[in-house]
C-alpha cells in the first residue's frame, strides 16, 4: 500500500518504518531540519529481540503538498504529538479534497474529533498504540515493550490496514468500540505520568508513597466518573486488562489494587520513563498533559463533575513545562503537592 506518515519520531519511525520494511511504499513528512539526515542515514529500529533493522529507500518531504504531488496515498498515519494536531490541520487546508483517510496514532481523546471536523468522520480511523517506543540518537528508536495496536474496526479500510499491520509484526487488534478504546488507552497513559514528572519520582516510587498513591487512585476514579457521565465503557486494549483495572479501582480496597496498577505501569512502558517526564526533562515547553488530564477536565466541566486531582496535575505540569513554575517546586514532595487540591 502507499502510505503517508506525518512525523518520523518514535511512533512514526516504528510504524512507518515497519510498514516500509514489510514491502509497503511509505513516504514521510518531517520538520525541514531532520530531512537531510533521514535521507542520508535512514531509520534504525531495534526490535524487541534486540535485533537492529535499517530502514532505507523511503522518500521524505517537508510538507504534505510536496508529498501529494507524487500521487495518491491509501492512507496517512498521524504520528505527531497532540499539541501539534491543530497546526497540522491548518497546514492541510488546501489539500482537504485530495487528502487520504487518516489513522490518528496519537494519545488523547480529542484528535479524532478535530481531524473529523476537517476531513469528515468516515475518513478518520482511531488507533491506540499500546507498544512502548523510545527515541534514541541519530534516527534510532527502540521497542521497549511489544503489546500491540488497537484499530477501530468499523471503517471500510480497517480490515485491510489490520492485515498490513499484521504482516509488519505490529500486532494489530480490531476493536469495535473505538471511543471506549481511546479513553481506555488514556487511562493507561494517566497512570503515574503527570505525578512522575511533577514529583521527579519513578512510577515505582509514586506507588510506594502513600500520599502520591492516593492521588493516583483519585485521578483514576475521577476519570471513570467522567467516562460514566458520557456513557463511555472501558475496553480491553492490547496488553492491558483495562476493564479489570477499572473495576478494581472503583470497587476494591486500594491495597488490593496496588499490585494490579504496578503491573500495568511496569509492564506497559518497559524500561521507559513516562512520556510527560521525558518531555519535561528534555526541556520541551509543551506537554501532552494538556490533552490527557486536560481533556478529563474539559469533559468534566461540561457535566459539572468535580475532578480536583486531574486539575491539580494539569495546572501544575502546564506551569512547569511553560517555565512559570520551577521544576524543583515539588521534587519528591507529594504532601506539598496534595495541599494544592482545591
Ligand atoms: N512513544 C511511545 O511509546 C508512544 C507514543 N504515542 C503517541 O504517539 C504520538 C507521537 O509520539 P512520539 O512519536 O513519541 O513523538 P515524537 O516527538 O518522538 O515524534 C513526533 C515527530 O513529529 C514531528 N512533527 C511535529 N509536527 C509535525 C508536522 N506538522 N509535520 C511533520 N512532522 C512533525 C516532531 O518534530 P518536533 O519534535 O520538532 O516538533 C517529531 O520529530 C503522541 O501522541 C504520543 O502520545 C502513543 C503510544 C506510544
Ligand atoms: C508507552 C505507552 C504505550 C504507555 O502507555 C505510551 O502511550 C506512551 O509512552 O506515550
Amino acid at each position: 500500500m502507499k502510505i503517508l506518515c506525518i512525523g518520523a519520531g518514535a511512533i512514526g519511525s516504528y510504524i512507518g518504518g515497519s510498514l516500509q520494511m514489510a514491502g509497503n511504499d511509505v513516504v514521510f513528512i518531517e520538520r525541514p531540519s531532520l530531512i537531510s539526515d533521514l535521507k542520508k542515514n535512514g531509520i534504525w529500529i531495534e526490535s524487541i529481540d534486540g535485533k537492529r533493522h535499517h530502514v532505507t529507500d523511503f522518500q521524505v518531504f517537508g510538507n504534505a503538498e510536496e508529498a501529494l504531488k507524487n500521487g495518491a496515498f491509501d492512507f496517512a498515519l498521524i504520528a505527531i504529538k497532540s499539541f501539534d494536531t491543530e497546526s497540522l490541520i491548518l497546514s492541510l487546508q488546501k489539500l482537504k479534497e485530495i487528502f487520504p483517510p487518516v489513522l490518528s496514532l496519537q494519545n488523547g481523546v480529542e484528535n479524532e474529533e478535530k481531524l473529523a471536523a476537517f476531513l469528515g468522520e468516515k475518513r478518520v480511523i482511531p488507533v491506540s498504540v499500546c507498544t512502548a517506543i523510545s527515541r534514541g540518537k541519530e534516527n534510532s528508536i527502540k521497542v521497549e515493550k511489544l503489546r500491540g495496536i488497537g484499530i477501530g474496526s468499523s471503517f471500510p479500510l480497517s480490515k485491510r490496514i489490520a492485515a498490513e499491520f499484521k504482516r509488519a509484526n505490529l500486532k494489530p487488534k480490531l476493536i469495535e468500540d473505538s471511543k471506549g478504546m481511546k479513553w481506555s488507552k488514556m487511562i493507561s497513559n494517566l497512570l503515574a505520568n503527570a505525578s512522575s514528572a511533577i514529583l521527579n519520582m519513578t512510577p515505582a516510587e509514586i506507588f510506594t508513597d502513600s500520599i502520591s498513591y492516593k492521588l493516583e487512585i483519585r485521578q483514576l476514579r475521577e476519570t471513570l466518573d467522567v467516562m460514566r457521565a458520557y456513557g463511555i465503557q472501558p475496553v480491553d486494549i492490547p496488553g492491558v486488562p483495562i476493564r479489570l483495572l477499572c473495576f478494581a479501582v472503583r470497587h476494591l480496597p486500594t491495597w488490593i489494587v496496588k499490585p494490579l496498577l504496578k503491573k500495568a505501569v511496569g509492564s506497559g512502558r518497559g524500561g521507559k520513563m513516562p512520556s510527560f517526564y521525558i518531555d519535561l526533562y528534555a526541556g520541551r515547553q509543551q506537554s501532552e498533559v494538556e490533552f490527557l488530564n486536560g481533556a478529563v477536565c474539559r469533559y468534566a466541566k461540561q457535566k459539572g463533575i468535580p475532578v480536583p486531582v486531574n486539575e491539580l496535575y494539569y495546572r501544575t505540569l502546564m506551569d512547569m513545562a511553560g517555565g512559570r513554575l520551577d521544576k524543583a517546586a515539588f521534587d519528591h514532595a507529594p504532601a506539598r503537592l496534595a495541599e494544592g487540591i482545591s
